[in-house]
C-alpha cells in the first residue's frame, strides 16, 4: 500500500495555543484509518486542515502524492476527497434520489444555454445519473426510500444518503466525522456494512474520527491515537487499548488497574 493521504510536521496555532503541533501521520491507499484521542487532543482540528476548511500555521499536506496544503474544500472535493457526516447536507424538500441526482457537477443542463440548446445530451446526462444514483441506492440497500422527502429520514437514513452522495462523486477518500453520534444501532450496523462494502468492494480509503471504540474495533486498522495536538502512537486497536500510555492519555494521568480504552467510550460519550 501507498500513502494517499500525508501529514507533514504540520501545526495550527490559534492566538498562542497550539491545537496541533508538529503532527506527523499518513493514511494509506485502501485503508480504513482511526483517529482517536481525548478530548481536545486536535483530532478535528487537524481533520479540518486535511479536508481544507482551516489553513494550517506551519506543516505540508500531500493528496495522492500531490501537495494541497491550504486548497479549500471545493479544490479537494475535486480531487475526490471528501468529508462527510458531521453535518448532514441533504435538501429536505427534495426526494432521496433527486438528493442523489443533485451531486454530479458540470451537468450540461445545469446553464440555461445548455438546457435550451443540447435538450437531447441533457437528457442523455440525465439519464445516466438517475441511473447511478439508483444504483448507488441498491448498493446501499435503500431503494425503499428512493421517493421519500430526505427531510423526513431518520439520522441514520439520512446518514446514508450522505455515504450515498459521496459515492455520486466517485470519492477517492471519505473523511468520516462521528458516524455513530445519533443513530440508533440497526442504522449504524448498515452505516458500518456499507464502509465495509465500499472499501473492499469499491476501493474507496476512509479516514474516520470517531468516539465509539466498538465500531473503531469494527472498522479501523490501523488506528492513530492523538493526544495534546500530536501522534502518541498508531497501531492495530488491540493493541492501542492496551496501550498503558493511551490510558493514560484517556484518564488523565490515573488509570485504574482494569481500565482500557473501550470504557473512555463512556467517558467520552456524547449526547
Ligand atoms: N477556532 C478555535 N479557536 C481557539 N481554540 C480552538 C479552536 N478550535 C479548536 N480549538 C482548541 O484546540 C484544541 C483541540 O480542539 P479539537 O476540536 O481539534 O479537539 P478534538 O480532539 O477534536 O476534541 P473533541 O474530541 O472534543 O472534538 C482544543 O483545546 C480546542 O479548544
Amino acid at each position: 500500500m501507498s500513502a494517499i493521504i500525508e501529514v507533514k510536521s504540520v501545526s495550527k496555532r490559534f492566538g498562542g495555543f497550539h491545537a496541533v503541533n508538529d503532527c506527523t501521520l499518513s493514511v494509506e491507499k485502501g485503508s480504513v484509518t482511526g483517529l482517536i484521542g481525548p478530548n481536545g487532543a486536535g483530532k478535528s482540528t487537524l481533520f479540518n486542515m486535511v479536508a481544507g476548511t482551516l489553513e494550517p500555521t506551519s506543516g505540508t499536506i500531500l493528496f495522492d502524492g500531490e501537495d494541497v496544503t491550504g486548497l479549500p474544500s471545493h479544490a479537494l472535493y475535486k480531487r475526490r476527497l471528501l468529508r462527510t457526516f458531521q453535518i448532514a447536507h441533504e435538501f429536505s424538500n427534495m426526494t432521496v434520489l433527486e438528493n442523489l441526482m443533485m451531486v454530479p457537477d458540470n451537468q450540461t443542463g445545469e446553464g440555461l444555454i445548455g438546457a435550451w440548446f443540447m435538450p437531447v445530451r441533457v437528457g442523455r446526462e440525465e439519464e445516466a445519473i438517475r441511473r447511478k444514483a439508483e444504483e448507488v441506492l441498491d448498493f446501499l440497500k435503500i431503494t425503499h426510500v428512493k421517493t421519500e422527502l430526505a427531510g423526513n429520514l431518520s439520522g441514520g437514513q439520512k446518514k446514508l444518503l450522505e455515504l450515498g452522495r459521496t459515492m455520486m462523486t466517485d470519492a477517492k477518500v471519505v473523511l468520516l466525522d462521528e458516524i455513530a453520534a445519533g443513530v440508533n444501532r440497526t442504522l449504524l450496523n448498515d452505516l458500518a456494512s456499507n464502509i465495509e462494502r465500499l472499501n473492499r468492494e469499491l476501493g474507496y480509503t476512509f479516514f474516520v474520527i470517531e468516539h465509539d471504540m466498538d465500531l473503531i474495533a469494527r472498522l479501523c486498522d490501523p488506528v492513530i491515537v492523538m493526544a495534546a495536538g500530536s501522534v502518541m502512537t498508531q497501531g492495530h486497536i488491540a493493541d492501542i487499548q492496551n496501550d498503558p500510555r493511551v490510558i493514560e492519555a484517556y484518564f488523565g494521568g490515573s488509570p485504574t488497574g482494569n481500565a482500557t480504552v473501550a470504557h473512555a467510550n463512556q467517558v467520552e460519550a456524547r449526547p
